[in-house]
This record gives C-alpha cells, structure tokens and sequence, in this order.
C-alpha cells in the first residue's frame, strides 16, 4: 500500500492537533482509507520555536515553497493562516494538482470562488469544513444534508473567542480584557484578536455559510458587522432581566416570496427560551430553517486544538478516498443564483434600547411619539427610575422594524433634548 503524503503548513495550535490525530489514530485512518498517511514535511515560521508536540525536526522547513514544490506531496493541509501569501501557495499547489484541506476562512470568505475555480478546472479537492465552527460539521451539512432542501434562515454562534467571552461575563461578572487574555492563552483567538471581537472572524464564517445555505456568492462585504467591544455588564443585565442572553449571532435570512437576503453579524439579545441561548463558553451552534426539513440545530466545540484538527483530518480523510476512487468531492460549489440582496427598507427584525434620560417627567409619551412618527411599533416600555434623582433609564424592545426607519429614530433621538444618552442598541432574536 502506498502511503499517502501530505504537506503541512503550519504547525500552531490546529496543525499540532492535526499531527497528533493523524498519529493517534493512524491505524484507523489507514484502514478507512487504505493506506497509511504520512505527514511528510511541516512549514513553520521559526525552526527554533520550542513545540508543544515531539516532531523529526527534519520534516520542518521555513519555506512552504519547499512543500508546494515536492512532487511527492499528494494533499497539503493548510493551517497557516493569513490571506497572501497563503493564496499564492494554493493556487500554485492546485496547479500542480495537489489537493488542499483549509481551516482558513479569512480566505475562503474573500477568494473562495476563486480557489474553487482552479480546484475545478485542475481537477482537485478543495475541502474547508474546519473554516465554520471549529468541530461541527457544517459546511458538509449544507452541501450534502440539505442539497434537496430550500434552506431560508441560518443562525449561528460562530465565534469561539465572543462566546467565551460573553458567557464569562453573563455567568460570572468576568472582566471582558480578562476574559479576552483567558481565550488567547487557550489559543480560541486569531492572532490579532480584533477579527474576533469586532466580529470579522463571525462575518467571514457567515459569507461562507451564506453562500452555501443560499447557493448564490455572497462577499463579505454584503455581511453587516459590529463587533462585542462596546457591551457592557449592564447590557448583558438587563438582558438577563428581559429574558434574554447577549449573544454575538450571525443572521442569515431570506424571503421566501423573492429570495432577497441579508446577512448581520452583530451583539444580539436572544430570547434564553431559543436553544441557542443556551451555548455557551467556546461552544458554537448553527441554526439551520430549510422549507421543507423545519428547524435543526448543530452543535459542539467551535474552536481549539483537537476539535478543529478533527475536521481537518476529516476532509483529509475525505479527500485520500476521493484520490482512491479517480474522483472529486465537494469542491465544486458554483453558486448559481443571482444574488439579491436586503436593503435598509427591507431589513427588519426587533431592537432594544437602553436610553439615559435627566427627567423622567413626562419623558415616555415624548420618546413614544418619535417610535410613532416613524411607523415603529413598540413590544415594551419599561422605566428604570433613580430612587433619589429624577434621570431614568428607560428600556424598550420594538416589533419588527426596518433599518431605515430606526436610524430615522436614531436620528431624531439627536434631537431630542429629554434624551441625554442612547446607552445602547441591540437586534433582538426571538
Ligand atoms: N485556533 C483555532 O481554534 C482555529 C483556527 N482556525 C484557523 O486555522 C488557521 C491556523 O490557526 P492556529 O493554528 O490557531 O494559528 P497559530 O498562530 O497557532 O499557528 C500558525 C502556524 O503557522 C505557522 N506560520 C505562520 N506564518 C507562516 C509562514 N509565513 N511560513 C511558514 N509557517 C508559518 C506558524 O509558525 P510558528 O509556529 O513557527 O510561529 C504556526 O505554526 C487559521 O487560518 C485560523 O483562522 C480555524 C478554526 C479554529
Ligand atoms: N478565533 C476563532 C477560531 C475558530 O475559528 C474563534 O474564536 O472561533
């Protein structure tokens, strides 16, 4: 039995599970695949940086160039990271028909097509399960599980780092930079962790899952993104209070009357009646609404060592009996619908406010007639009054409402000198 090679770039915390799952269960990889697997040469940045995993330090090079070009690689797992020159080096290794197994969703979500055209045109794989929620299955379930299905709502935590970090604030009081140090110390974060918590990390996810669930090219630029950096305790408070989790929830929806679609990814008040209120920690859920099939839900670890290197050996796997049988998987998503996109009219869902006002006198029926004016109907009002001052904190949650016509609000809110702050602005789920 010929043994298959791969190549390896980089050897951080998703490669090193990688080596230790292709290790660990070598015996079982083979006799699924038929032949042993051998992780032939890794690329790293820095041949002198001391591993937390034993390796033959003659595998190592400090050039990928030297894996791209090694005309015994069969497949190269990409765990690098980064955009260029990551996409020089699979395009290269495509051309020369190797085929690759991804993590890297940065560049699925902008260069995905691309690199799916020259897998196709090159008669390649290309399988990327690890780029979406870490060690759920996802990408496969879209593809394969719900090819027969119209799929109109996909609703995801998505991001390891945001939930760790806002279930540690919500359950313990925890301090958002302590908290944020505590994820990049278990290796959840990006190497520079603003992707994360200004939600780009969810936003590139959500490209990818919209573009499958959806079957038309979504970019990453008609995602919606705002980030967790700005909440509060008091937000995550009075959500609590309200019966809701803050959550950072990536929204994919679609109309079914005319497929127009609008993706967000945004600090979101989830009612904690929703199943996936109750994610927490670096745990993902994906929420899935297909017209005939109803609601289905996956879930499970969303970012770390071993449950990602379980997706990447997974593809690995898929990848050597596809090489076995002369065929091709996956690879060819080639979106085909055209693509039809919400605007600020057309995009509505609930929002909550927290507003600060200095007298609470009279303050409701003024702050209701500007919700009135612009055709904004309220679910509630509450007022949170100081007990020795006469400022407030006033809470409202609103029905459904179009984008255009809150920023309208918004605006007027300027305006209004009963107002002293607009504390706070959240979508609200369910
Ligand atoms: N961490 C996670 O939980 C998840 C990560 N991902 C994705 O997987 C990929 C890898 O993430 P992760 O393992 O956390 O990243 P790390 O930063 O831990 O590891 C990156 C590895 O790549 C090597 N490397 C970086 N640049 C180069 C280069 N120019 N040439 C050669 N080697 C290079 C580094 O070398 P050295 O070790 O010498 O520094 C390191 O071994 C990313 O795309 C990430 O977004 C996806 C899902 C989950
Ligand atoms: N930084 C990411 C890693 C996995 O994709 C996350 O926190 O989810």
């Amino acid at each position: 039995m010929k043994p298959v090679k791969v190549g390896l770039l980089g050897l951080g915390t998703v490669g090193t599970g990688v080596v230790r799952i292709v290790e660990g269960h070598q015996e079982d990889l083979s006799s699924q695949v038929g032949s042993p697997i051998i992780i032939e040469r890794i690329a790293v940045n820095n041949l002198n940086k001391i591993r937390n995993i034993e390796v033959d330090r003659s595998k190592l090079t400090e050039d990928p160039w030297d894996i791209i070009r090694d005309p015994d690689i069969d497949v190269i797992i990409e765990v690098m990271g980064g955009v260029e020159p990551t996409k020089a080096y699979i395009l290269e290794a495509l051309e020369r028909g190797k085929h690759i197994v991804t993590a890297n969703k940065d560049l699925m979500a902008l260069y995905g097509s691309e690199i799916l055209a020259k897998a196709q045109e090159k008669q390649c794989d290309v399988f990327y399960e690890a780029s979406v929620a870490g060690g759920i299955p996802i990408i496969r379930t879209l593809i394969e599980g719900f090819s027969s299905d119209r799929i109109m709502k996909i609703m995801g935590i998505v991001n390891g780092t945001t939930n760790f970090i806002l279930s540690k604030m919500s359950q313990e009081g925890a301090s958002y930079e302590d908290v944020l140090l505590e994820a990049q110390q278990l290796g959840y974060a990006e190497s520079d962790p603003t992707a994360d918590v200004e939600g780009l990390d969810a936003a590139r996810k959500m490209a990818i899952l919209g573009t499958l669930g959806f079957r038309t090219n979504v970019e990453l630029s008609d995602v919606t993104v705002r980030g967790i950096s700005a909440v509060t305790k008091e937000d995550i408070t009075y959500a609590k209070k309200l019966g809701y989790e803050m959550k950072l929830l990536g929204i994919a929806d679609r109309d079914p009357e005319d497929d127009e679609f609008s993706i967000t990814v945004q600090p979101t008040m989830v009612k904690n009646t929703h199943p996936i209120a109750a994610v927490s920690g670096v745990f993902n859920a994906v929420y899935v609404y297909g017209e005939a099939v109803g609601e289905t839900m996956f879930y499970g670890a969303g970012a770390g060592e071993m449950p990602t290197a379980t997706s990447i050996v997974a593809d690995l796997v898929a990848v050597i009996k596809n090489l076995k049988l002369g065929v091709n998987g996956l690879k060819a998503i080639v979106p085909y619908k055209p693509k039809k996109l919400k605007n600020d009219e057309t995009i509505a869902y609930k929002n909550f406010l927290l507003l600060h006002v200095a007298d609470r006198a009279g303050v409701l029926a003024k702050i209701t007639q500007v919700f009135a004016e612009y055709a904004v109907s309220l679910e509630s009002v509450v007022q949170s009054p100081n007990a020795n001052t006469k400022d407030a904190e006033i809470i409202i949650v609103t029905h459904n409402a179009s984008k255009a016509s809150m920023d309208k609000v918004l605006k007027h809110f300027e305006k209004l000198d009963v107002i002293q702050r607009v504390k706070s602005v959240y979508r609200v789920e369910g």
